[in-house]
Order: C-alpha cells, then sequence, then structure tokens
C-alpha cells in the first residue's frame, strides 16, 4: 500500500445467498485517480462498486467476506454508515434528481446533516453546482423543478447534489450511459477535472470511455478481478488472454 491509497481492497467474496458474484478482489484505487472498472454485462462491476459505500447492505441475503479499508479504516468494522456514506458519494447510471426544486436537490445532503442557515446552504449549493460544471446553465432557474432540464443537465445536478456532502470519494456507476454524446463528453471532463480533489472510480461498458478519462483499469469476467493496470497497458499491452480478447471485442 502507498501513502496514495484511497481504498484498499483484500481478499473481497460476496455473495448473493448461494450465489458468489465477487471471488477474491484484491485491489488498491489511488487518490487524484480515475479508476474504471470494466467487464460484460454481470461480471460484477456494480456489485463492487456497491461495495464501496456499502449498498448492497440494502440487499436481503448478501455476505461480505474479506477487508475493504477507506483511509486505513475498516469500512465492514465498526463505522457509521451514514459519515462512510457521506464520505464516499455515489452517483447512478440513470440521473435521479428527486422531485424537488434544483436548489433543493443539491440542499438536501446538507440540510440532512444538520444545515439550516440560508446563508450557508446557497454558498454550498453554489459551490457544488459551479464544481459539477452546470451552474452557468442553471443558476438562473434554481427554484424550477430538477425534472425539467435534460438528461445530461439532470446527471450534472445529480452529481453537485453527491458534492454537496463533501465527500472524499466519488463512486461512479455506468454514469453516462443514458446520456447522448455531447452530454457524455461533459461529464467525462467533469471526472477528469473532479479527480484533483477526489477519488474517482466509475463503471463503464464503454472502453473507449475508459481508455479517454481513467488513470487505472480494472477488468472483471465472472466475480473476479482478471487483470488492474495503468490504463494505458490494459488497452494497448494486457497481460492476460482474457483481457485481450475482451478489450478487442472477441467476447462481451
Ligand atoms: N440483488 C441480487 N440478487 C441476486 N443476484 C444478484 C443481485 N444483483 C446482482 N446479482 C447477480 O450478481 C452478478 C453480478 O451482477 P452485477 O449487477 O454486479 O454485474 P455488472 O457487471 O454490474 O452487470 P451490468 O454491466 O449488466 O450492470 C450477476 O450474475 C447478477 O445476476
Amino acid at each position: 500500500m502507498n501513502k496514495n491509497t484511497k481504498f484498499s481492497v483484500k481478499d473481497l467474496d460476496l455473495y448473493y445467498g448461494d450465489f458468489q458474484a465477487l471471488k477474491k478482489i484484491n485491489i488498491e484505487m489511488e487518490k487524484n485517480e480515475i479508476t474504471a472498472l470494466i467487464g460484460p454485462s454481470g461480471c460484477g462491476k456494480s456489485t463492487f462498486i456497491r461495495t464501496l459505500n456499502r449498498m448492497n447492505d440494502e440487499i436481503d441475503g448478501v455476505r461480505v467476506e474479506g477487508k475493504i479499508e477507506l483511509d486505513e479504516q475498516d469500512i465492514y468494522g465498526d463505522i457509521d454508515i451514514i459519515k462512510l456514506r457521506s464520505r464516499v458519494g455515489m452517483v447512478f447510471q440513470k440521473p435521479n434528481p428527486f422531485p424537488m426544486s434544483i436548489y433543493d436537490n443539491v440542499a438536501y445532503g446538507p440540510r440532512a446533516h444538520g444545515i439550516k442557515k440560508k446563508s450557508i446552504l446557497d454558498e454550498l449549493v453554489e459551490k457544488s453546482l459551479k464544481n459539477a460544471a452546470i451552474w452557468d446553465e442553471v443558476k438562473d432557474r434554481l427554484n424550477k423543478s430538477a425534472l425539467s432540464v435534460s438528461g445530461g443537465q439532470q446527471q450534472r445536478i445529480c452529481i453537485a447534489r453527491a458534492l454537496a456532502v463533501e465527500p472524499e470519494v466519488l463512486l461512479m456507476d455506468e454514469p453516462t450511459s443514458a446520456l447522448d454524446p455531447i452530454a457524455t463528453l461533459k461529464i467525462e471532463d467533469l471526472a477528469v477535472k473532479l479527480k484533483e480533489d477526489y477519488t474517482i472510480i466509475m463503471v463503464t461498458h464503454n472502453m473507449q470511455q475508459a481508455a479517454r478519462i481513467s488513470d487505472k483499469t480494472a477488468f472483471f469476467l465472472m466475480g473476479e478481478l482478471i487483470e488492474f493496470d495503468n490504463t494505458e497497458n490494459i488497452f494497448s499491452n494486457p497481460k492476460n488472454q482474457k483481457t485481450e480478447d475482451y478489450i478487442t471485442g472477441r467476447f462481451g
């Protein structure tokens, strides 16, 4: 483990009932980097990313073994899950703004954490929308419904909502799969900018996207982590035949 390690995962197994969805995963993910998780449908990418803020805890019959450390703290040990989720924010595949105003969406997390003062909320909302590169597009309609803007704008509002609680890590589960190419590029540019301040872990089906923006890439297959390396190596010189078959489109 080096000093930039944010998440350290050791011998992680995850079972849905009798079915083992993750098998002995070992990986370290670094601060100020984008780690892309790739692999064919059903290989366990979403399951894996959800272990990092314990979202799988919500599912009946899930069992997790092994260890995941965030800044050397065992997140499956004795910790406050609410606090964990405020440190490790998440953005989903389909933009999912709450049916309320843009302002209230972004202020939602801070309010839930007890911040009531309008001036502080105003500041947080503005800062978060700016960091999510959407402020200029919505600053004149903060009181309009977040559902009244385009899908790409909704996704950036969801990113602003995640940033408003000042997390350290941003998990993104296929954040652009529901978006058109222009909105996709905006989110990609944004992710590259955000990595200056955050650790970003992103599931993507889009290999060009992984190649364009990630620093490291992890290739999953049937619950196993087959290969993890610098993105350049994974795409130009993979060590494992299965990785090569996948990135050259021979399966998946
Ligand atoms: N709640 C659940 N209960 C039981 N099995 C599940 C559950 N969620 C996922 N699985 C199974 O675990 C395996 C991994 O699923 P997961 O959604 O993590 O894959 P994925 O790589 O993210 O797939 P996709 O790219 O299609 O989203 C699959 O076989 C899936 O059917």
